[in-house]
């Protein structure tokens, strides 16, 4: 029988073959290994994996890593009047190389933010040191050997298993590998984490462990020797949540560190974790091995009744159920995360000193990592950003087929309502009316639609951008690239449909000046709605968004011309995009010395000359490339804000 997925080589360019895994290139930065027959990675402990109990073949390329954290604090602000609230009170710990580690604690004890600190992912407010292998953490180094899961699975809802996991390896894998090594990577991870049967199915389609699972394949891809995971079991059902736990402690014990956050485990799934790690109102209420905790409890005084689950007891104690004292007790106890005497052989686990002897300097230059923060060049970023883009364009139901539709519906609507207004003398002011409706249009439709999308792309792109699958650069040229075919489609649709209706002079130069204002304001406006969705949230977008917009309509000259505009307030004008837009629409329809138009629907046509109009409503038909030199200003001038304003939040948040 044939498995779905070897169905889609031609589709994604996944290759599955059933190749020697030892064919395997080991150039390029940070290819996966495989293990050759007979070499000493094989003496490593591999616990037993469901789903397919065998465990990845891929193992980490490096050596496992010891990782320690002293003091760690973190305080938040909470606003002008507000002051500051400490999250973390100086705890301390260590997550020892093969361990699959629980951090556990009742909700708002810190867990996350822990997770956040440790991973790095958060650095606004923290204080404390952490130490990798005995030596202080070097951030760029600790990213390229470490990646962050979040609670929330950020996965691309409309590509599939298999192309999220092809796209996934083009950017994390070196370009040296083709696409049949990369296709037994996938194949690999995909086979031993379940999904190999869903690789046909799209990421919005998959049930909550299927997510979780996508999240970990995607993040296993260039073979992480830390992986720290945010509730991974969180809306799962029981057999989920054992089957991602399961997973993870195969992980772990392939020489990986592995640490999440748990909520309240069940006894069995407690039972997974090796090493566990209490926090209660940001301190540490024990550190050490799981089955450790209930002689530790004994030890404290506070046995745990017997048929109750450690974990269930331990967090009720955390929460201040039995008292205030007990926490202080264990606080106190653990030493705040400082003690070790909970751990297996404490006694043997290395000092410091002593790690930094077992990894000499000299050890560690040979893995010195080189190049860019990220795993392939800018190019080829681009290049496979710029293909994921296409692909999601094409299934994209609200921002590709809705936009086109809308353009469609709205353009026939305006068709209607003005048709044959364009060469009419008596109509002149409805076709100056329907001028600034299409402006409107074209305002109001690429600005909300990008207000409304962008903050979902930007929580993936968070996470994609920390664990370095590209950078912001590339990331940012790709989508707009990405969009402009949609957006000259959409326009052109709109304009042609919208010209023709409402028997707009038959003049190819006029139309393209029409075509050309039209696609500019789309441009602008969606530029600006970028720089919104890019620091609001939806409904802060979608508030402001429109609410800024009105200051544009009133200085664009259309209610008050641009000539009885307040001298105070003519600066408005010039910083009003829809009245380089107006006035380019005029220029392309009432300029370039337009003859008298027809005047057959009334007796006097006050318009007859264009040049009255003109007059009249204070614009010049000769601006047109003036107001191009302008619109174009906006658009680069809003691109490049938008840019870095994505830039300054990406880093805010942390
Ligand atoms: N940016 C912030 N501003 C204000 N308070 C914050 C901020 N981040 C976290 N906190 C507070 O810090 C405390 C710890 O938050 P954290 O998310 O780490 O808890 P947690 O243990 O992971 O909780 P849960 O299990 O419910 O997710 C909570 O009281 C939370 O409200």
């Amino acid at each position: 029988m044939m498995l779905a997925g070897a169905q889609i080589v031609d589709e994604t360019s996944v290759a599955f073959t059933t190749g020697n895994p030892g064919n395997t290139g080991t150039a390029g930065n940070s290819p996966p290994t495989y293990p050759a027959q007979g070499s000493s990675r094989e003496a490593q402990p591999v616990a037993a994996a469901p789903p397919t109990e065998q465990g990845l073949h891929m193992i980490p390329k490096l050596d496992p890593v010891d990782i320690h954290f002293s003091n760690i604090t973190c305080t938040v602000k909470l606003g002008i009047t507000k002051g500051s609230k400490q999250i973390l009170h100086g705890v301390h710990g260590r997550l020892r190389p093969r361990q699959l580690v629980a951090i556990m604690g009742p909700s708002g004890a810190g867990k996350s933010t822990l997770l956040d600190v440790l991973s790095g992912y958060r650095i606004t407010g923290v204080g404390g040191a952490v130490f990798v292998n005995g030596r202080g953490r070097i951030m760029k180094r600790f990213k390229r050997m470490s990646c962050y899961i979040q609670q929330d699975d950020r996965l691309q809802g409309l590509l599939t298993v298999g192309e999220n996991m092809k796209l996934a390896a083009d950017l994390k894998l070196s370009t040296n590998l083709d696409k049949y090594e990369k296709g037994e990577v996938i194949e690999d991870i995909l086979t031993n984490l379940g999904l190999y049967e869903h690789m046909n199915t799209r990421g919005a389609q998959l049930s909550g462990g299927q997510r979780k699972r996508l999240s970990i394949a995607l993040e296993l891809i260039n073979n992480p020797l830390i992986m720290f995971l945010d509730e991974p079991t969180t809306g799962l059902d029981s057999s989920s949540c054992s089957q991602v736990v399961q997973l993870c402690q195969t992980l772990a014990h392939q020489g990986r560190t592995i640490v999440c956050t748990v909520h309240q485990p069940s006894a069995s799934l407690f039972a997974l974790f090796d090493h566990v790690y209490v926090l209660a109102a940001g301190r540490c209420m024990y550190q050490g091995t799981t089955k450790n905790l209930v002689s530790y409890l004994d030890q404290g005084g506070i046995p745990c009744p017997l048929y109750h689950n450690p974990a269930d007891y331990i967090i009720e104690l955390s929460c201040g159920e039995y008292g205030q004292d007990k926490i202080d007790l264990m606080a106190n106890k653990s030493e705040n995360g400082r003690a070790l005497d909970w751990f297996d052989d404490f006694e043997t686990i290395p000092t410091m000193e002593g790690l930094r002897k077992l990894m000499p300097l000299s050890v560690l230059r040979e893995t010195e990592p080189t190049g860019g923060d990220e795993e392939t060049s800018q190019t080829n970023q681009l290049k496979v950003l710029m293909r994921r883009g296409f692909m999601k364009a094409r299934r994209d139901a609200t921002m590709t087929h809705l936009r086109l539709i809308v353009n469609v519906v709205v353009g026939i609507m305006l068709g209607s309502l003005f048709i044959n207004a364009g060469n009419e003398g008596s109509r002149v002011l409805e076709n100056y009316n329907l001028l600034f409706a299409i402006l409107m249009h074209h305002m109001m439709s690429p600005m909300m639609l990008t207000i409304l999308t962008f903050p979902n792309e930007m929580s993936i792109l968070s996470k994609e951008h920390f664990n370095r699958w590209y950078s912001l650069g590339s990331y940012y040229i790709s989508i707009t690239v990405v969009d402009l075919p949609v957006s000259i489609v959409g326009c052109a649709v709109f304009s042609v449909i919208v010209y023709t209706m409402s028997s707009q002079p038959l003049d190819i130069v006029r139309f393209c000046m029409f075509f050309a204002i039209s696609l500019y304001t789309v441009l602008v406006a969606q530029s600006f709605g970028l720089m919104i969705g890019a620091v609001f949230s939806v409904v802060n977008g979608t508030f402001l968004g429109p609410t800024l917009s009105v200051p544009m309509m009133m200085f664009a000259g259309f209610g008050v011309t641009l000539r009885d505009l307040p001298g105070y307030l003519r600066w408005g004008s010039y910083v009003s995009y829809l009245r380089y837009g107006l006035e380019g629409f005029i220029g392309a329809i009432y300029g370039l010395d337009r003859p008298i138009l027809d005047c057959n629907e009334a007796l006097y046509c006050h318009y007859k000359h264009p040049r009255t109009f003109l007059n009249e409503v204070a614009m010049s038909p000769d601006e047109f490339w003036f107001d191009v030199m302008a619109l174009s200003i906006f658009v680069v001038t809003l691109r490049i804000t938008a840019f870095f304003l994505l830039k300054w939040k990406l880093d805010a948040v942390r």
